[in-house]
């Protein structure tokens, strides 16, 4: 009988926590059977990688063992609460019975099945996600209607809460590539292990007492080879947003790399890269990647890289991969890397052939460690391009919104500029202003889907994720903005060389990317 019993427990796939209380129920009732049964103390909450292990045994071997973690609010002291989000709340705690601090986001769980596992995602993705760059899980449980998020709390707070701090003093540039670089590896962990953040922005970027930088907030990241997530979702912070997003294309880890470098121009001028009177200019300007220059002040590699991950093409940006390791900034990166990062990372004496095989070894290292700590649907696939294959993006400036905003009318601004217009009856755009043609003149109808774009941003204004601050007929600015301060439209007077962007082709970091498997496309 007792085979019998422990085949059968064996046998019992355990794969998420309803399993699991099946699992725990057989197990129960056949429990006299199986010696050293350790019973639970507390109601069974979730199931996490670190936990308490339940072993049964038969003539002295462990047949079955299962990690159950049970932890309920009152395992932690509640010390303040530190903000409140779209999702809830967040708690500076403390376990009882230790002395650190963590992080507890409070998450209201929606009613419905797909919202609560929408909500999970986070807890999850966050769980796999072990860098020193990201924000370190510890666990989550769910109660009254709530998921829980325990996570590391870091002490520094936010890049936004720095930025605000230094009043109008920048950065030096030994800071910012310190803090871009590790935001960098934290960004490529996150590709290489088929993740798009989503929502890249100073606010979700966090500093520890000893400087390190640390990418956090999951609530927008969508794992790569979730179909659903490509087609209608339009996340993020306008600010941030890049152009493919803005105009409806499929977007990939391209587009947290525009957002990295919002992130990146931020950091070097304590500016947004991209502020308008209104929503039209604000868009035009994205999707012309139209911004001031940087001060003349800094490296010639960052105002090149800045350019790079500006380009309104995706194709075009360099992955984090080739900014890491065969991009013109590379060295620089390199040379501000924490020492331990930078044995992980690579040698800090670059060379192009150098930086290829490090490349190399680097993109096929992360496929084995995607492959082997991952399962289900986090896992990669042997081939990237058999599985995805690379979608090609149109030449020439991204169109549907540059269409739609011809017709913009609702969305006013002083800008001019006007491309083509919409179809009265059907509402779709049709093709672009012949050379020499005669002012069109546009349908006053709404632009539908522009306005469903950012009908979608205005409810998300109601979600702090979308931070874009509008106030009544007022310039659109973001939380760095200062009162009347602020230029919004036009660039301001520093100039740098435009020629030294250009002195070689971007094929160098396009072909290079190529070769590397963290470069994907998904529709
Ligand atoms: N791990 C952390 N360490 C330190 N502070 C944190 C951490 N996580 C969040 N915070 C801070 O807690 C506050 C709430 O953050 P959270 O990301 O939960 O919501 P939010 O970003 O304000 O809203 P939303 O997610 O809707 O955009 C923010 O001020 C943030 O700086």
């Amino acid at each position: 009988m007792r085979e019998v019993i422990a085949k059968l427990l064996m046998s019992c796939p355990i794969i998420n926590r309803s399993d699991l209380q099946s699992f725990l129920g057989l197990a129960s009732y056949y429990r006299r059977y199986v010696q050293n049964f350790a019973t639970i103390a507390r109601p069974l909450q979730c199931l996490t990688d670190r936990g308490q292990t339940l072993s049964w045994c038969h003539a002295g071997v462990v047949v079955v063992s299962v990690q159950v973690y049970t932890v309920s609010m009152d395992r932690y002291t509640v010390l303040k609460v530190i903000g409140e989000g779209s999702f809830g709340r967040a708690l500076l705690v403390q376990p009882k019975g230790s002395a650190g601090h963590s992080v507890l986001k409070e998450i209201r769980l929606p009613k419905t099945q797909c919202g609560q596992e929408s909500s999970r995602t986070e807890a999850l993705l966050l769980s796999r996600m072990k860098h020193p760059n990201i924000v370190a899980y510890r666990e989550s449980f769910e109660a009254d209607g709530h998921l829980y998020i325990v996570m590391e709390y870091c002490t520094g707070g936010d890049l936004l809460q720095k930025m605000k701090q230094q009043k109008n003093t920048l950065f030096s540039v030994e800071v910012i590539l310190r803090w871009f670089a590790q935001m960098c590896l934290g960004a490529k962990h996150i590709h290489d292990k088929r993740v798009l953040h989503r929502d890249l922005k100073s606010k979700n970027i966090f500093l520890t007492d000893n400087g390190t930088v640390k990418l956090g907030d999951f609530g927008s990241a969508c794992i790569l080879n979730s179909s659903r997530a490509y087609v209608y979702s339009y996340v993020g912070t306008p600010y941030y947003m890049s152009p493919e997003i803005w105009d409806s294309k499929p977007y990939n880890n391209k587009s947290d790399v525009w957002s990295l470098g919002c992130v990146l121009y931020e950091l070097c001028t304590l500016r947004h890269p991209f502020q308008a009177t209104s929503w039209k200019s604000l868009i035009l300007k994205v999707c012309r990647g139209a911004y001031p220059p940087l001060p003349n002040h800094l490296p010639y590699e960052l105002h090149y890289l800045i350019k790079q991950m500006f380009k309104t093409n995706p194709r075009d940006r360099p992955s984090l991969h080739t900014i890491l390791t065969s991009h013109r900034v590379s060295r620089l990166l390199q040379k501000h890397l924490p020492a331990q990062q930078l044995q992980r990372e690579g040698p800090s004496s670059w060379r192009k052939e150098e930086g290829e095989k490090v490349a190399m070894f680097l993109g096929q290292k992360s496929l084995v460690e995607t492959t082997s700590t991952l399962g289900g649907s986090l896992e990669a696939p042997s081939s990237v391009e058999q599985e995805w294959p690379r979608k090609k993006w149109a030449e020439g400036p991204p169109s549907t919104v540059m269409q739609v905003l011809g017709n913009a009318h609702l969305i006013s601004s002083n800008s001019t500029a006007s491309i083509s217009g919409l179809n009265s009856n059907s509402g779709e755009a049709l093709s672009g202003p012949q050379t020499g043609s005669p002012r069109r003149q546009w349908d006053r109808k709404a632009p539908e889907k522009l306005l469903s774009l950012l009908d979608k941003a205005y409810k998300s204004m109601a979600f702090k994720t979308y931070t874009v601050h509008r106030a009544g007929e007022g310039p659109l600015v973001g939380p760095l903005s200062q009162a009347g301060k602020d230029d919004t439209d036009g660039p301001r007077e520093d100039v740098v060389d435009e020629s030294r962007l250009e002195p070689r082709s971007d094929d160098e970091d396009t072909d290079f990317e190529e070769e590397c498997p963290c470069d994907w496309v998904k529709n």
